[in-house]
């Protein structure tokens, strides 16, 4: 929003016409060089003898915070806009029950304020909310982000929710041990879930989305929720479920987490036992915590209803069937994910990692031992990381050669073909 005040008049005027004509002129028959030198000073002349003093109110402060100002000379204009302008726009202002008329874009209001001429024009500076959107991406890309691991309730009344670390994780989907087409869909649903919120509003859905990630022991559960953060650039809320008394807890826990945040639960199945069988027994054999499958999944399903703000619930397990189907039917775990033992592919990323290889000659030779075994990618990489200092000459072939020879000391498991990350 513009205010344009007359500062004085008469005299003034008739020069500031006499140095647009001039300067008409002088832009059609100058080289550019010239013309630039010319400009900067011609802006200062005008300046000068300008009749008129500009005044911006900008709709946004410089933290991206509302400017009060630009709201008030908003009310204010939309009484005097009525007799002036012809084009209006109509919106709700905070505070304000009844919709306010304002005045349009470029639409201009004459006013006078104590014998001194104000004209008002509202600007709309595409490129400057463009530039404050960018500003508050890359403010919030820059943001150190935080892990936060929840606290028992011991007093009621001073209970400090969440304790909270930097969260500095290297793991990415770059390094990340698995099947790059397997990463590629995760990576995708990742990125279409934190711009769909207008779908979920439109839906009238809350906006998360539930990952379960199932898998043996190290086979990158958690390195995927760390890569995951670090893709989305979200926080990371690690629910400790067996420290939790009770549903009001747990909700008071959950309505405490922030937009933009991975909420994990590990170990699903061993954090409260919550199974079929578990919900059929009595209560005393279950006080050891009241926190019930039901309420966990009535705060999951609700949450983030209230606020509309954006979160992503992650639940770990080592035993995918024995959790119970209520727990982890679509809907509610949106997206399954195996994590499984190490394949080629998976194998070649941790090459990458730790030895900085592309191609060995060994490398045919662990494809085949890798397909007819299971070992995690723990376990892979266990192996290939340099043991002692004589490796150093020839890191690469002698840490395959560790590999193989573990590989081999594996006994293949028959018949039993799972599927590999
Ligand atoms: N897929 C993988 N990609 C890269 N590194 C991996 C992968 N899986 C395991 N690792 C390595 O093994 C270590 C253990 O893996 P991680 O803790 O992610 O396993 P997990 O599946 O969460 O195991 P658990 O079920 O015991 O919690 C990691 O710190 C990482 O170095
Ligand atoms: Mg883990």
């Amino acid at each position: 929003m513009i205010a344009m005040v007359q500062k004085q008049s008469g005299d003034m005027g008739a020069s500031l016409a006499t140095i647009l004509f001039v300067w008409t002129i002088l832009k059609d028959h100058f080289p550019s060089i010239l013309n630039n030198y010319i400009k900067k000073h011609f802006h200062k002349l005008v300046r000068f003898v300008s009749p008129y003093i500009d005044i911006t109110f900008h709709e946004h402060g410089e933290t991206f915070s509302h400017n009060e100002a630009f709201s008030a000379i908003k009310s204010y204009l939309s009484t005097k806009a009525s007799s002036w302008a012809s084009s209006f726009k109509a919106d709700f202002i905070k505070q304000s029950k009844s919709l306010i008329l304002s005045v349009d874009d470029h639409e201009e209001v004459t006013d006078e304020f104590r014998g001194v001429k104000v004209w008002w024009v509202l600007e709309n500076k595409q490129k400057h909310s463009e530039t404050q959107e960018k500003g508050k991406a890359l403010a919030l890309k820059n943001r150190q982000r935080k892990m936060y691991s929840n606290n028992p309730c011991i007093d009621g009344n001073n209970w400090r929710r969440w304790s909270f670390v930097y969260f500095d994780h290297p793991a990415t989907f770059d390094t990340l041990a698995m099947e790059s087409k397997k990463k590629e869909e995760i990576m995708n649903d990742l990125k279409k879930f934190s711009e769909a919120k207008e779908y979920y509003a439109k839906i009238g859905k809350a906006w998360k989305r539930g990952y379960l990630l199932y898998g043996p022991p190290g086979t990158g559960k958690s390195t995927m929720i760390a890569a995951m953060a670090n893709f989305l650039n979200y926080d990371v809320y690690d629910l400790e479920l067996t420290i939790v008394k009770n549903n009001r807890e747990l909700r008071s826990l959950l309505i405490t987490t922030s937009s933009k945040s991975l909420i994990v639960i590990e170990d699903i199945d061993c954090s409260l036992n919550l199974t079929s069988q578990r919900q059929s027994k009595s209560d005393s054999e279950s006080k050891s915590s009241e926190v019930t499958l039901s309420g966990l999944l009535n705060f999951i399903d609700g949450l983030c209803s209230a606020s509309g703000a954006e979160r992503i619930v992650v639940f770990t397990t080592n035993h995918v069937d024995k959790l119970d189907p209520a727990l982890i039917r679509r809907g509610r775990m949106d997206k399954h994910i195996a994590m499984s033992y190490c394949c080629f592919e998976a194998f070649k990323v941790l090459a990458k990692n730790y030895l900085d290889i592309d191609s060995h000659e060994l490398f045919a030779e662990i494809d085949s031992l890798l397909a007819e075994t299971n070992m995690t990618p723990a376990d892979v990489a266990e192996n290939i990381i340099p043991k002692s200092r004589e490796e150093e000459d020839n890191i690469a072939d002698s840490c395959l050669k560790n590999l193989i020879k573990a590989l081999k000391e594996v006994k293949p498991v028959k018949g039993e073909e799972e599927e590999r990350v």
